[in-house]
């Protein structure tokens, strides 16, 4: 399982171990030596010329530690604070013990070379906007021609959010320390960070967020039923599809259809019907306009290939007073109170629809990804599938799961009919809402990647995507993760 840590959490994590006496030092040296693992592991260091920018914090103690590891195993290596001595007692006390065993600093960065260019200048403790002299530094460090590697956060990069200064580093590779920040997946910061590696420092991991995976046991995988029949895998009511976007509700149906749902019914239009069902003929039809007989089905997804108007509203009303778990997509996302329902919800917008729900800009939305979607799922006690790169899935407990599979491919009208119609299967077939949202989510990523894997992205239909469900489903179980 991997973690995800706002910055104030990390200083919460730090203060908790020190009262129960893992001193900061400690973590330090942790922090340290699992760098200089990594660094052997990515770079040849007897062949390399290390320089380390070493900031005044704890980023830069971090960078001191590995400085030491660097020389003690006779690598090239040299410690620059070009922002003046370290100011936190146990970089300082890094320092002492770094020069008590003969090794020796500079303060003037400009004129070194090196092939690997170390950034320990700021991390979880950045605020921007960067210092005068923090930008000249990292314009001169991203004009230099060697490798750069970020410890934590790419200085200029903001922690929890994809906000970046003008001149932030743009890292090849970034070292995280103890667990992910936010801003690892949100834009731009996201591009700055280059390729991450994870260093362990030793302490438990307690974040509410965590990144998504698919359990080997889970019913999105499994499949098992002794005397099993159409009733055991649940009966799905997918309200979607109009004249003029029949195909809306095709591709949702055959996510559905594709996922394991025991039984289909489409409430349509009727002129819609002759479209879905040359694609989906295991599926049952409904012209009806309001909801009826809600009780007859385990989940009901509405809104793909729909207008947001006053037919779709009273509808959605009319689906919070039953007591079925729903799904909301498109059309029937729209600015509205969920704190009434009656039902667990589960809302699906893109960064767009969900900026039509909050009333927020979309820029703001996706520089805060994470932040926005938790807080709009605690608060309206709903579960928000904020979709996009990196996925964000946020849950009204105040925990989440950011996806990472998926790619450009997905970038396309349909996309995510195909998502509403995994969704509503497994949560038809799930007795944990959230274990079938995040699995969902990350299934339909997969089917994308798997076709990338050996085909161009810019190829992929949203018509195809259902057609690699059951290779993304067996690569899961087989996986076992
Ligand atoms: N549990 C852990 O994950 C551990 C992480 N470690 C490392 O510690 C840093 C966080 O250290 P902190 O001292 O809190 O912050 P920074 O080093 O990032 O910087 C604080 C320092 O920088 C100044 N500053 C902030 N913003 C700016 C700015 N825009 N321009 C100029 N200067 C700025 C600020 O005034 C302070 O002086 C974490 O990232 C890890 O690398 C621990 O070593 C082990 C435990």
């Amino acid at each position: 399982m991997l973690y995800i840590y706002k910055g104030e959490e990390i200083k919460k994590i730090d203060r908790q171990a020190e009262s129960l006496g893992m001193d900061s030092f400690t973590l330090m040296e942790a922090a340290g030596s699992g760098l200089f693992r990594q660094l052997t592991d990515d770079f040849e260091t007897s062949k390399q010329c290390f320089l380390i920018l070493a900031g005044k914090g704890n980023n830069g103690g971090d960078g001191i530690v590995l400085a030491r590891y660097l020389k003690t195993a006779g690598a090239s290596c040299t410690l620059c604070f070009p922002a003046g001595l370290p100011k936190t007692e146990p970089a300082r006390r890094h320092l002492d013990y770094y020069e008590a065993l003969g090794y020796s600093y500079e303060t003037e960065p400009f004129n070194l070379t090196a092939t690997v260019m170390i950034d320990a200048l700021l991390g979880a403790g950045t605020s921007l906007p960067l210092s005068t002299e923090m930008k000249n530094l990292c314009v001169w460090l991203n004009s230099q021609k060697a490798e750069r590697v970020s410890i934590d956060v790419p200085t200029g990069a903001s922690t929890d959010t994809g906000n970046c200064d003008s001149s932030v580093i743009h890292a090849h590779k970034t070292y995280i320390v103890h667990g992910y920040k936010p801003s690892r997946f949100l834009y731009p910061a996201a591009s700055c960070y280059g390729e991450p590696s994870l260093i362990e420092i030793g302490l438990p991991q307690t974040a509410r967020w965590t990144i998504s995976t698919v359990s080997a046991t889970s019913p999105s995988v499994q499949f098992k039923g002794s005397n099993a029949h159409k009733g055991t895998f649940g009966h799905g009511l997918l309200i979607a599809g109009t004249k003029s976007m029949p195909g809306s509700a095709a591709l949702a149906a055959l996510g559905c259809v594709s996922s394991g749902a025991g039984k289909l019914t489409v409430q349509t239009a009727e002129e819609a019907v002759s479209v879905i069902a040359s694609h989906v003929p295991e599926a049952m039809y409904d012209f009806h306009t309001g909801v009826e007989d809600a009780h007859s089905f385990s989940a009901i997804a509405a809104g793909c290939g729909r207008p947001a108007d006053d037919a779709m509203e009273d509808i959605v009303q009319q689906l919070l007073q039953q007591e079925k778990p729903v799904i909301l997509d498109a059309g029937a996302l729209a600015p509205r109170s969920y704190k009434a329902a009656k039902c667990s919800v589960i809302v699906t917008p893109h960064p767009g629809e969900f900026a039509r729900m909050t009333g927020k800009q979309t820029k703001d939305i996706q520089l805060n990804r994470i932040q926005e979607a938790s807080q709009y799922a605690v608060e309206q006690g709903v579960t928000v599938v904020l979709k996009g790169e990196y996925t964000v899935i946020a849950f009204s407990d105040g925990s989440g799961v950011v996806n990472t599979t998926g790619n450009e491919g997905l970038s396309k009208g349909g996309s995510g009919d195909t998502l509403t119609g995994i969704l509503l299967a497994l949560l038809m077939r799930h007795s944990s809402l959230e274990e079938a949202v995040k699995d969902a989510v990350y299934l339909h990523g997969l089917c994308a990647d798997i076709w990338k894997r050996n085909r161009p992205a810019q190829a992929l239909r949203p018509f195809n995507l259902h057609d690699w469900i059951p290779a993304a489903i067996s690569e899961q179980k087989e996986r076992g993760d």
